[in-house]
């Protein structure tokens, strides 16, 4: 029989997704199931491994159910995920030995803390592209060995396993038969060394995580193993390529070259630049990561990270309820001429790039008694455009590249005003194309590379096709004066939680409860 589609695994924060591509790169069908956000604490966000496991096996059965199609005709399957998000397991039972901790999640912002205070931020910075941040994996795997009980011992054994998102779908794929992660998913870990692409023995060290619970790292695109047969009903399926979601992005726009780049608007938002064989370090808050490792060589990337993008619309959908559903921010956000001078800034997790602080926290402010519901809802659509001109500008003055347009996907894309407004601030055209899944579209091209159903990235290239380009039109003035309210209501966000009483208090609690 034919092997006429490629199976595309998406497992994002708030979403495990599988979508069907036919040669042509365009979307047969799609199966997506909501996975429950674990809030144990102000700042902490777990998901339960089980649950990302179940879904995603669950949607990638259904979506072929659905298309009418036979496993057997899937060429290969690609795999993208969250990225940073930190599962640790046991090896022998292939239980997890705690929830998985999510890239979002604030609570070893103290770990990273005493990581900067042994002056170890300068060797982290040059070694693995990123800054010290509780956003990466190293900490988090620290934290789980030292707070789960006998779990250090157990992974001085050699019992325990580590792995993000791709990690687990594949230990899981092939029943625990295969252990790998790809260059772009190490790069986010804080433990991989992305000049001498290896696992760096002195982070390890640092952090008393040993070595074998480390997944073995291998390019992006190339056969890993095949599904067990009991996942899709005997059919043995090869996984062929793995990338985490915003390279995999990067690679679905055909971003091929170094200059080229994307914005990708899901939970939160990414940009990032390709930039060659050539690792471009950052001075501008940005950070340096692995696009992808594919024909033989490593291809670097950079990246400005936005914790809080899309989530501020379902916060204002769940938390606020002042939308129905993220579509019906578009219309609030148009019966009003503008925000009336409100400003959200939702730093509900701190700031990314290119602030990184830890410790902002989520603000509005402007807000006067005219202030309604839709100037809140407008203003928190725009902080979303406002953060990708943070990083837009960071972007240009590292690269020294100036965009002429931006390429743009992700769930939220949908959203015409924003799209606008984005174009607006940012004084450079918005093209949206036609297929805004690029995530899995990139994990589809990877794994259909390594199997030969497309030749090469030229072939590729000629598949990207534009929906509707966003001109900006809004004068220089209005522009700037707009930023420079934000840049000032980031100001007030900034800092809000302060380290050192929190501990303090903490302290307090615990001798109380003695
Ligand atoms: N029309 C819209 N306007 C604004 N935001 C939207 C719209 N549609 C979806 N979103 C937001 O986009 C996100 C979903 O995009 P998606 O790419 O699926 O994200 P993820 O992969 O991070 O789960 C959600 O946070 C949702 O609030
Ligand atoms: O789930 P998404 O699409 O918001 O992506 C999350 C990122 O990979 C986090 O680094």
């Amino acid at each position: 029989m034919d092997k006429r589609y490629i199976l595309a695994l998406d497992q994002g924060t708030t979403s495990s997704r599988a979508i069907i591509f036919d040669h042509d790169g365009k979307i047969v069908k799609v199966a997506q199931k909501e996975f429950t956000q674990i809030y144990p604490k102000a700042g902490w966000v777990e998901h339960d491994p089980m649950e990302i496991w179940g879904t995603q096996s669950g949607v990638a059965r259904e979506v072929l159910e659905a298309a009418g199609i036979r496993p057997e005709e899937v060429a290969a399957i690609g795999i993208t995920n969250q990225r940073e998000t930190t599962v640790v397991w046991d090896k022998n039972t292939g239980k997890p030995i705690y929830n998985a901790i999510v890239w979002q999640c604030r609570r070893t912002a103290g770990i990273c803390d005493e990581l900067k205070e042994k002056g170890l931020e300068s060797y982290i910075r040059e070694n693995t592209g990123l800054v010290v941040d509780a956003y990466f994996s190293g900490t988090k795997v620290k934290w789980i060995l030292d707070n789960v009980e006998g779990a250090r011992e157990k992974a001085e054994k050699g019992e325990l396993l580590f792995g993000n998102i791709d990690t687990w779908l594949v230990w899981n794929l092939t029943r625990g038969k295969v252990h790998v992660t790809d260059y772009s998913n190490a790069s986010r870990t804080m433990l991989y060394n992305i000049k001498e692409l290896k696992w760096d023995e002195k982070i390890l060290d640092e952090l008393g995580i040993p070595a074998s619970m480390l997944p073995e790292v291998r390019p992006s695109s190339e056969v890993y193993g095949y599904t067990d047969e009991k996942t899709f009903g005997g059919a043995r399926i090869p996984i062929a390529g793995i990338a985490g979601d915003q390279q995999a992005a990067l690679f679905g726009q055909t971003c091929y070259k170094p200059g080229m780049a994307k914005n990708t608007y899901g939970t939160g938002c990414f940009m990032l630049m390709n930039t060659g064989e050539e690792m471009v370090p950052s001075k501008n808050g940005l950070l340096t990561t692995i696009a992808w490792g594919l024909d033989g060589k490593v291809e670097y990337a950079l990246e400005g990270s936005i914790f809080v993008a899309g989530a501020s619309v379902q916060w204002l959908r769940d938390e606020l309820r002042l939308i129905d559903s993220a579509k019906d921010s578009e219309y609030f956000a148009t019966q009003v001429e503008d925000t009336n001078g409100v400003y959200v800034v939702p730093a509900f997790v701190g700031l990314g790039a290119p602030y990184w602080d830890m410790y902002a926290r989520g603000t509005i402010v402007g807000l006067t008694r005219g202030a309604n519901r839709n100037h809140i809802i407008r203003a928190t659509l725009e902080s979303i455009a406002y953060q990708t001109r943070d990083v837009l500008e960071a972007m240009q003055e590292d690269s020294k590249i100036e965009l002429k347009a931006l390429k743009v996907d992700g769930g939220a894309v949908a959203n015409n005003f924003l799209m606008q407004f984005q174009a607006d601030i940012l004084g450079v055209p918005v093209d949206r194309p036609e297929v805004i899944e690029t995530t899995a579209l990139g994990a589809a091209y990877l794994a259909g590379l390594a199997v030969g159903f497309w030749s090469s990235k030229e072939e590729i290239a000629k598949k990207w096709a534009i929906d509707r380009t966003f001109e900006a039109n809004m004068s220089e003035a209005k522009r700037e004066k707009l930023y420079a309210g934000w840049k000032k209501a980031v100001d007030r966000a900034r800092m809000w939680e302060e380290a050192e009483v929190n501990e303090a208090c903490d302290e307090a609690a615990a001798a109380e409860e003695k």
